[in-house]
């Protein structure tokens, strides 16, 4: 077997990659793919099937005339209309093209699909090869279900193979069956067995059904298997292939254990190929994904976030930088702490106090708690609401409202004055006027609601939204009140709050408890919600 310390990488995205159901591409489409990967710097891509469509002979055509540096294969059964297919297809590749024959070794598959006896296969192998031989001088034979292969079987067909002008003999783990002990145990079998296998790279193509794909690949190249199959996020029949990427950068990442194998991927285009194939596929990648996925990298929860912006390495095992990711994500989310916060809000700007910040720790909490991700937005309007935020007579401690088709809309409202728990409903003709009119019996001031508007500021069926309030407390002019919530009513509330306490910071007097009629209430329910002070 030739062997060194290069790893070729060979890419199947356009051809098995392509056989998981709905990811069919155009050729054009085919044809952005592969000069991305050549970009990437892999040593052969597995352009498609030519005898299977038109359009897949034309588009390995295409790729064998367009694309500069990689070897362009082209897979065949061991049939010569297949073997003529591929050879035609990749004419305008000339020493850079690869026929890549294939026949099913396993009994099962002997006995059941193909219907042919050891013999049968041994001999459609050998002439496949030559006749592929007949077109390029790069040859690749591939045992289709090798790992479920007969040992003996094996030994003698790819033994053949070689001898018949086979230039690299992959084995397949076609249904991911294997485990990494086992198949690391066939590869050196193999190794061991095979008396010509110097004259071949050995290569191996793994499934993951099991989810034992890159596990299965890295294990193979330990033993000594030089060529890696596998695709751009895995994508393949069934489970999936092995995907490039993950085999890349655990080669890369722990060469300590790879003993310092190397591949001629460029990591950087990494993040980049694998948009692009899921565009171009339109297989989204799972988020989770390793490497390659949105979160791979994104620090959610707040000891994370804190380790990660004191020493990157803390949480991360590669730099994302290099694979071709921007900057270390810190989502926030209820599971951040305040170092991140703090962080966040520096970049957005604010130059918020020890104690601001606290003060606002836990609204950012209350906040997490309802949605996925709390967005700058939401910190904006945190943010703003602290720095602005005035001295309140009342206190929002608790409001519900009830409503109904033909019904008459009710809201009961607990406010805080002091140590005053003051409780009171109102009827009105909506829920936010109801509970407009609570707040009035409560405070004892009477506004008129003059203007009123609301607005999304965020994104999403979760956004904040921001309500601003205009009223006319009757003394010669209009007090606004404002604040944010992701619930609209609770945000109206309020802002009518909000103003009502600036009328009596505008007055400079306070309600007596004579001026509220209102009963002792219970205890706190509070709700994610931001009063934004304004300029009367
Ligand atoms: C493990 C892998 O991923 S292998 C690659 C799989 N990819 C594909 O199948 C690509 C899409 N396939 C196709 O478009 C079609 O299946 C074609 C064009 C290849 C063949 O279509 P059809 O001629 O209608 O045959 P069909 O698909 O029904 O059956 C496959 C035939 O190929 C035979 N065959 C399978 N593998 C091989 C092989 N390596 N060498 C020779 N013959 C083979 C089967 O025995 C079967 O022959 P039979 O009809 O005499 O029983
Ligand atoms: C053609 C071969 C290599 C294949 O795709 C498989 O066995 O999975």
């Amino acid at each position: 077997m030739k062997s060194s310390n290069r790893v070729i990488v060979f890419d199947t995205t356009l051809r098995d990659g392509e056989q998981c159901p709905g990811a069919s591409m155009a050729p054009r489409q085919k044809l952005e793919v592969a000069r991305q990967l050549a970009r990437l710097g892999v040593d052969v891509i597995e352009a498609g099937f030519p005898v299977i469509s038109q359009g897949d002979f034309a588009s390995v055509r295409e790729i064998a005339e367009q694309i500069d540096g990689p070897k362009i294969c082209g897979l065949a059964r061991c049939l010569p209309g297949d073997i003529q297919a591929a050879g035609e297809a990749l004419r305008p590749a000339g020493k850079r093209g690869r026929i890549h024959v294939f026949l099913a070794t396993s009994t099962i598959h002997r006995e059941h699909k193909l219907v042919k006896s050891r013999e049968e296969i041994i001999r459609l192998a050998v002439e496949a090869i030559r006749h592929a031989r007949s077109f390029v001088e790069d040859v690749e034979f591939s045992p289709e279900d090798a790992t479920r292969t007969e040992p003996d079987f094996l030994l003698r067909i790819v033994t053949e193979a070689i001898a018949a002008g086979a230039t690299t003999i992959n084995i397949p783990d076609t249904v991911g069956y294997t485990t990494p002990g086992e198949f690391a145990e066939r590869i050196r079998m193999l190794r061991e067995g095979v008396s010509n296998l110097g004259e071949a790279v050995l290569s191996v193509h793994c499934h993951d059904d099991l989810g034992l794909a890159v596990a299965n690949s890295l294990a193979a190249i330990q033993a000594g298997a030089r060529q890696v199959e596998g695709t751009i996020n895995g994508i393949g029949e069934r489970a999936g292939n092995a995907a490039l990427e993950e085999i890349v950068m655990a080669l890369q990442t722990r060469r300590d254990v790879f003993g310092g194998l190397e591949t001629g991927i460029h990591a950087k285009e990494i993040v980049r190929t694998s948009r692009l194939v899921a565009r171009m596929s339109g297989l989204h990648v799972q988020r989770n994904k390793a490497v390659v996925g949105e979160n791979a990298f994104a620090h959610s929860a707040g000891i994370h976030q804190d380790g990660v912006l004191k020493k990157r390495e803390t949480y991360e095992i590669m730099d994302p930088m290099a694979i071709g990711w921007g900057e270390t994500e810190l989502p926030l989310t209820k599971h951040s702490g305040r170092a991140a916060l703090e962080k966040r809000l520096i970049a957005l700007g604010f130059g918020l106090s020890r104690e601001e910040i606290e003060a606002l720790f836990g609204k950012f909490k209350e906040i997490g708690d309802k949605k996925k991700f709390v967005y700058d937005d939401d910190l904006v309007a945190l943010a703003e609401g602290q720095i602005t935020r005035i001295q309140e007579t009342f206190e929002l401690v608790y409001w519900t409202v009830s409503t109904a088709f033909h019904g008459v809309p009710t809201a009961a409202v607990r406010l805080r004055k002091g140590d005053e728990v003051l409780t009171d409903a109102g009827v009105g003709g909506g829920s936010v006027d109801a509970a407009m009119k609570a707040i009035d019996r409560i405070s004892g001031r009477h506004g008129h609601l003059v203007e009123y508007s609301v607005e999304a500021v965020t994104e999403g069926k979760d956004a904040i939204g921001e309500v601003t309030v205009r009223v006319d407390f009757g003394e010669g002019r209009l007090l606004t009140g404002k604040a944010a919530s992701t619930d609209v009513v609770e945000a109206s509330v309020r802002a009518y709050l909000n103003a009502v306490n600036r009328s009596f910071l505008s007055r400079g007097d306070a309600p007596t408890k004579a001026q509220t009629a209102s009963s002792r209430g219970g205890d706190v329910d509070p709700k994610t919600s931001v009063p934004i002070a304004a300029a009367p």
